[in-house]
């Protein structure tokens, strides 16, 4: 390639790094020592896989180079432009180089049938192949008769399909318990630890856990609520988890490097059953080092919603290996699909939504636009005026919770009273974004607080979110915390998962951010009465389908929504589907027959 192209093509890259179109640890691992030794062509691929992995794609289709299908117009499609004009073959010339194999040799690239990867990746999925074939294999010899303890246990508390799914979970080493909101996933967990433990012949290790520390403080607590009814003996008490843990503190593993080290663990973990909660949030990385660091013999268990948002990481791996296509007349046997709903009633139209953003093509959408159910309310937003009447609509609820904190003194009736509504949107900037929300609610609520007007930070009802796990504090990421003064003397307060309060000051709290609205990524494993989702007036390809399902599914009884009906069709119809190998390795490889 001429010298000049060459110039060219780097400068592009330094352009894309200043406008932030390619994130800087990407830019400095491209031009390191070692890989700008590399050719254009080459660090044009490594570049685009590393940028398509921080989208969520653990690989790339060949064609997206070979017929230019990079979608976005951005900064790809000009070196692409560069690489194609000095050598229309460039690509092959890549792919036949030294740098590149199939993965039978540690090179930067490898081909895997119509997919290119950076080794790490392709290395991980082989990986989780191979560990999930050798756990699904390890099906327990029972002759224990579940169907008696079943009955036993079980009978007048859950159905007949819950009760097969309890089943199924006490003989398989691997299975997956997959549902929607309000099917009953955590009933069954809650049963099927109880036959554990009454048929357990010394102390078991059952341990909760998920990939937010609220989600495994949901599950335990719900799940502690369930078993503390039934009749227990106090040996078995002892065997209850009271305690869930997030996988990242389970398996040691470092956030800033994402990994662990996995023969100290595996030679520590004495764990006998191993329930994973919100699993749609698993990452590669993350699933690669569960099933390392298992032991064969330990029962693995994933519970959650494929058509939730996945991970924020490199991967989709629920949904990737709970949707492979099985052989004619073969069952799917570890995995169990929950699909009656028991949060929501036959005429609900959050249920009816939730279960057309289940289908690929959403037909009759239009019955939400035609208010046609009671619990479904869309409001355009399209002027100015729909906007300035949406903030008087959110000010109007948020007014009565302020006049309940002015009112009641019981800081868990105020928490509970605030967590019963909630505004979600999909962006934190711009004027459909949190930051914008937040800020209009905090001047008016500092208006009515405090008369001179001092712009403060904190005033009396004020409610915070925090953004980060604080061990010190036992403060889970999207912990609610609200404000509230006492002879003069402001203390934070947060309700916990075990139903207990615990007060702060303001001083010690770290990472936390004004709560009035969140995000849709934050409100994951959350459950609120009434939910109002504002989406922005224009579209971007990051407005998904699985983001808009994750905010209806967060609603036990509303849900308002603020949108122009043109945007909303756009990204109910956004399949937004990560690059993986994994689903077609499954079925070649028949793993799970
Ligand atoms: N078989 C059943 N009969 C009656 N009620 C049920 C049954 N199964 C579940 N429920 C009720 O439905 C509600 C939701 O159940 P559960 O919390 O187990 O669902 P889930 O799938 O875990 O929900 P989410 O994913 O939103 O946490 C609970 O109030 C539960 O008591």
């Amino acid at each position: 390639m001429l010298s000049k192209n060459i110039k060219k093509f780097f400068k592009i890259i330094k352009i894309a790094k200043k406008k932030k179109e390619i994130n800087c640890i990407d830019y400095y691992t491209c031009i390191n020592k070692k890989i700008s030794n590399y050719s254009p062509e080459v660090i044009l691929v490594i570049l685009y896989l590393i940028y398509s992995a921080r989208h969520g794609h653990s690989c790339i289709p060949k064609k997206h180079f070979v017929k230019k299908k990079i979608k976005r117009k951005n900064v790809f499609i000009k070196l692409l432009n560069i690489v194609s004009k000095n050598n229309i073959n460039w690509f092959n010339t890549v792919i036949s180089s030294m740098l590149c194999s199939n993965g039978t040799q540690k090179t930067p690239l490898v081909i895997d049938k119509k997919y290119i990867y950076l080794y790490k990746y392709w290395y991980s999925e082989n990986k989780i192949i191979e560990l999930l074939y050798q756990k699904k294999s390890k099906k327990k010899k029972n002759k224990i008769e579940y169907k008696k303890l079943i009955k036993k246990y079980c009978s007048n508390y859950i159905d007949k399909n819950q009760k097969n799914a309890v089943k199924k979970a006490l003989i398989h080493n691997l299975f997956f318990l997959l549902g929607g909101p309000g099917t009953g996933k955590t009933n069954i967990i809650a049963y099927l630890i109880l036959i554990l433990i009454k048929i357990s012949k010394k102390k078991i290790k059952i341990q909760l856990t998920a990939p937010t520390g609220k989600a495994v403080n949901k599950l335990t607590q719900s799940i502690y609520k369930i078993l503390k009814k039934k009749n227990i003996q106090k040996n078995e008490k002892k065997m209850i988890p009271k305690e869930g843990i997030t996988l990242h503190k389970l398996f040691k593993i470092q956030k800033e490097t994402n990994k662990n080290n996995a023969k100290y663990i595996k030679r520590k973990k004495k764990i006998d059953i191993l329930i994973i909660d919100e699993s749609s949030m698993i990452s590669l990385n993350i699933m690669e080092i569960i099933l390392t660091c298992i032991k064969k013999k330990t029962k693995i268990i994933f519970v959650g919603d494929v058509y939730q948002l996945p991970s924020v990481e490199t991967g989709s791996i629920l949904k990737k290996i709970c949707n492979f296509k099985k052989k004619k007349k073969e069952k799917k046997k570890i995995f169990f699909v929950l699909k009656k709903n028991y949060r929501f009633n036959k005429n609900s139209g959050i249920n009816f939504l939730i279960n057309q953003l289940k289908k690929k093509k959403i037909k009759d959408i239009n019955k939400i636009y035609k208010k046609k159910y009671k619990d479904i309310i869309w409001k355009n937003l399209n002027t100015s005026n729909d906007y300035l009447n949406m903030l008087k609509k959110i000010k109007l609820y948020y007014k009565k919770y302020w006049n309940y904190v002015n009112k009641k003194k019981n800081p868990k009736k105020i928490i509970h009273k605030f967590n019963k509504y909630r505004i979600l949107c999909i962006i934190n900037k711009g004027i459909f974004g949190t930051k914008k929300i937040n800020q209009y609610l905090d001047n008016y609520f500092i208006k009515i607080n405090n008369k001179k007007k001092k712009k403060e930070f904190w005033y009396h009802g004020k409610p915070i979110i925090i953004k980060k796990n604080n061990i010190f504090l036992k403060l889970m990421n999207g912990d609610i915390g609200i404000c509230l003064y006492k002879k003069k003397k402001k203390k934070i307060y947060f309700l916990l998962s075990t139903g207990k309060i615990k007060k702060f000051n303001p001083e010690i709290l770290f990472h936390y951010k004004t709560a009035w609205s969140t995000t849709i990524h934050k409100s994951q494993g959350s459950e609120f009465l009434s939910v109002n989702i504002i989406i922005p007036n224009y579209f971007s390809n990051k407005f998904s389908k699985e983001l808009f399902y994750t905010a209806i599914s967060r609603a036990q009884k509303k849900v308002t929504i603020y949108a122009n009906k043109k945007i909303l069709n756009k990204i109910i119809n956004n399949n937004k589907e990560r690059y993986s190998g994994l689903k077609k390795k499954i079925e070649e490889l028949n793993i799970f027959s």
